[in-house]
């Protein structure tokens, strides 16, 4: 498996009646590697992780995860990914322990033990009650859980972190990041670039079906962004002044220089721009639907 890619798409589409939901949509990911898959609502994420997962056959262009083609070799794949969608995947009548075992049976895997991938996702003391009672954060959690169930290679998660409180959002994050160190390639979609940024190797950005745009988010910054310093210092005056040096700039040296001697330094800022920020640079608009 190493070198090659855990997950190729190429030029893949699908249409819903006449309208074309992805339009030649065509990226890889390596093992180990997460893929930020972004892009405002109705851009063609979902439909791509069905082609991608086998929920849907393609339209036209291939699917091969784990060097395997989709949807020929469905069944053999499905038993070495884990997906993360909604929560319709959980038993709410089951507890956490029942839920997990239950998919460790559909996966043919024997003597399955739920203790240590509950007790990873913060659920162990919850482990026999019902997920009826859990709250969405919990919930969430557990998807993650039922989602490694298999030990996958290769993990689809659909907004993973979305609504969650910000300690289960980290559980979350802390354990896809995990995941990846143990080799499994992430295909990732999620609505918060702060968490895009932090957590992908790459991003891809895609828009009305197509993929505007796939790098890394540093060298999309880079290439696209004014990075500044910001110095606010006191004057003699009492006065508060506001220096902004741009950094690539051929006197940015000069320019910082002046302005930490301008007064008292109060405060000092680093900016780059964000992946918001490029994101509408290249479609034109921000990615809130
Ligand atoms: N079952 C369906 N029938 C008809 N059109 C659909 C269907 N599912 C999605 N679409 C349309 O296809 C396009 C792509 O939808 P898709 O759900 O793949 O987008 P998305 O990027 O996943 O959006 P979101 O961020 O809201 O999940 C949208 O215009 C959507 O309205």
């Amino acid at each position: 498996m190493s070198g090659q890619p855990a997950i190729v798409a190429t030029d893949l589409s699908f249409s819903y009646g006449d309208h074309r939901a992805v339009d030649g949509v065509t990226f890889a990911v390596a093992p180990g590697e997460i893929l930020g898959f972004l892009g405002p609502n109705g851009a063609g994420k979902s439909t791509t992780i069905k082609m991608l997962t086998g929920q849907l056959a393609p339209g036209g262009g291939t699917v091969e995860v784990l060097g395997l083609p989709m949807p020929a070799r469905r069944t053999e794949i499905q038993s070495r990914i884990g997906v993360c969608f909604e929560e319709k995947n959980l038993y709410p009548a089951m507890s956490a322990a029942e839920n997990l075992r239950f998919f460790a049976r559909l996966f043919g895997i024997r003597g399955f033990d739920p203790a240590p991938l509950l007790e990873r996702v913060g659920l162990a003391e919850r482990a026999k009650d019902r997920v009826s009672d859990f709250s969405k954060g919990m919930r969430q959690r557990l998807m993650m859980a039922r989602a490694l169930v298999n030990t996958p290679d290769v993990l689809f998660l659909d907004e993973p972190t979305d609504g969650l409180d910000p300690v289960s959002a980290r559980t979350i994050r802390a354990l896809v990041v995990e995941e990846t160190r143990r080799g499994a390639a992430v295909l990732l979609t999620t609505h918060d670039m702060v968490e895009a940024d932090e957590l992908s190797d790459r991003v891809a950005f895609i828009n009305a079906g197509r993929v505007l745009v796939l790098d890394t988010p540093e060298r999309l910054k880079l290439a696209h962004g004014e990075r500044s310093v910001r110095v606010r210092s006191l004057g003699s005056d009492g006065a508060v002044a506001e220096h902004l040096v741009l950094l690539d700039a051929a006197d940015t040296a000069e320019r910082i220089g002046a302005a930490v001697r301008a007064g008292e330094v109060l405060t000092v800022h680093t900016e780059e721009a964000t992946l918001e920020d490029i994101f509408v640079l290249y479609a034109g608009r921000g990615l809130a639907s």
